[in-house]
């Protein structure tokens, strides 16, 4: 069997896009929103593989900017979509797609590549590490409290729609990016996959709601949730779904929490996605009853490794020569010289004996402060070679904030 990889032309997104569907089970999208990501698709960037007529394989990139330590935002290409047609798998179509992907990635000077992984087990081979967790709880309100700081009553709420709120809900979105690695810049029409909300996702729940955070008349913060009733015999039991939160200052973020854990007629607050430093954890009275679980999320891939360790910056001086290795991306294999401290950054090839080795796939997890090389060192993933190089460049490489990707893509 020979397959053909070609560019998508949007006229074939119809055939090319029932393939990704069918892979995942092959429930039909509401029309709302397999329009938007029609309209999202950059079908330059999207490769169909062919047999014959006949589309056996997707996989698409988005033109992202992901932000990194120190506040810079970094071309990124968003890998999306990926799929082979039952028929036609564990024969190399996905390591052929994911080799074109990467070569094109590099020729359009994107020093990163990033996804979301369906199974983690998959994108490791193609040097991809996890370099972000999200926490998922679920508050028992029935018995645990919240304490929320002085000064959070001068916050007052409004309850909306995320669709009338969608303008302010952007701005305090987009004041948040440079402030938490691994958040992505919204591009024009981004801002609606925020609202999406099939009904078939709900669970029981209502539509989303929404309600803003406002001190002095300004916004500056939100919250789209939902509610899911429930009664049981002795009485409401009903849950608090929270979907995106996000506040300007602790303040506002602590008003929003105070409300939603204290919405009548509920006995339970569901997180689904936070960052593993967020502050509600320290607000309540017991996180035990809270349930927090960790989950990978978001998968980096150094696609140009000197211009992706020179685009951040390092919360301590780091002077380190890395012997990566990389066989799936073998243009950045060797030795690479990382000086920076919390201004900038240089990442150059050199000749100089190497103070670390690892593989592309462990840059990746530590690249956005959130992993550090002294874990995967102790996992036997990071090779010291000079004594003290291991500290020095895993404390540089650490984030004072916990990168984070709030959703999907
Ligand atoms: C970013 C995203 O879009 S994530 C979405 C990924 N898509 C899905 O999960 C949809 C359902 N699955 C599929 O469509 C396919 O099974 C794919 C895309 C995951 C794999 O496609 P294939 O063409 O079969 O992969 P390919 O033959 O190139 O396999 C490459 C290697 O990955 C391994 N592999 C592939 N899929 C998986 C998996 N789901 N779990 C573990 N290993 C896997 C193969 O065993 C092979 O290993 P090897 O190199 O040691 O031999």
């Amino acid at each position: 069997m020979t397959t053909e990889l070609r560019v998508l032309d949007p006229a074939e997104w119809d055939d090319w896009y029932a393939v990704l569907e069918l892979a995942f089970g092959g429930v039909p999208e509401a029309d709302e929103e397999r329009a938007l990501w029609r309209e999202l698709t950059e079908p330059e960037r999207s490769l169909g593989a062919w047999d014959g007529d006949r589309c056996v394989g997707t996989a698409g990139a988005f033109t992202f900017r992901l932000s990194v330590p120190g506040g810079n935002v970094v071309p990124a290409a968003g890998v999306t979509m990926v799929s082979v047609a039952g028929t036609h798998r564990r024969r190399g179509i996905l390591t052929s797609m994911m080799r074109r992907q990467l070569e094109d990635v590099r020729r359009l000077g994107e020093p990163l590549a990033v996804l979301t992984a369906s199974e983690p087990e998959i994108y490791g081979r193609f040097g991809y590490g996890v370099a972000t967790h999200t926490v998922r709880a679920v508050i028992d309100t029935t018995r645990v409290r919240l304490t929320v700081p002085e000064g959070t009553d001068g916050i007052s709420l409004r309850v909306t729609t995320p669709a009338d709120a969608l303008a302010d809900a952007e701005a305090v979105y987009a004041r948040l990016v440079t402030a938490r690695p691994g958040m992505v810049e919204r591009r024009p029409g981004w801002e609606r996959v925020a609202l999406l909300d099939p009904p078939a996702d709900r669970d029981g729940a209502s539509p989303r709601q929404c309600v803003l955070a406002e001190r002095d008349g300004e916004v500056v913060g939100y919250a789209h949730y939902a509610i899911r009733p429930k009664w049981s015999w002795p009485g409401p039991d009903g849950a608090v779904v929270v979907h995106q939160l996000a506040g300007l200052d602790p303040l506002a973020e602590a008003a929003l929490w105070r409300y939603l854990c204290s919405v009548d007629l509920t006995a339970r607050v569901e997180i689904h996605s936070r960052p593993v430093d967020d502050g509600w954890q320290h607000l309540v009275t017991d996180l035990r009853r809270c349930e927090p679980t960790l989950r990978p999320v978001l998968f980096v891939r150094l696609v140009d490794v000197g211009a992706a360790l020179a685009a951040r910056t390092y919360q301590a001086p780091v002077d380190v020569v890395f012997e990566v290795e990389d066989a799936f991306c073998p243009w950045n294999e060797g030795r690479w010289r990382l000086t920076g401290d919390a201004k900038g950054a240089e990442c150059v090839r050199t000749e100089d004996a190497a103070d670390l080795a690892l593989s592309v796939r462990e840059l990746g997890a530590a690249y956005l402060g959130g992993v550090s090389l002294v874990s995967l060192a102790a996992a036997g993933l990071v090779r010291e070679l000079r004594e003290g190089a291991l500290t020095e460049a895993s404390v540089g490489f650490g984030s004072p904030v916990a990168p984070w990707l709030p959703h999907g893509f």
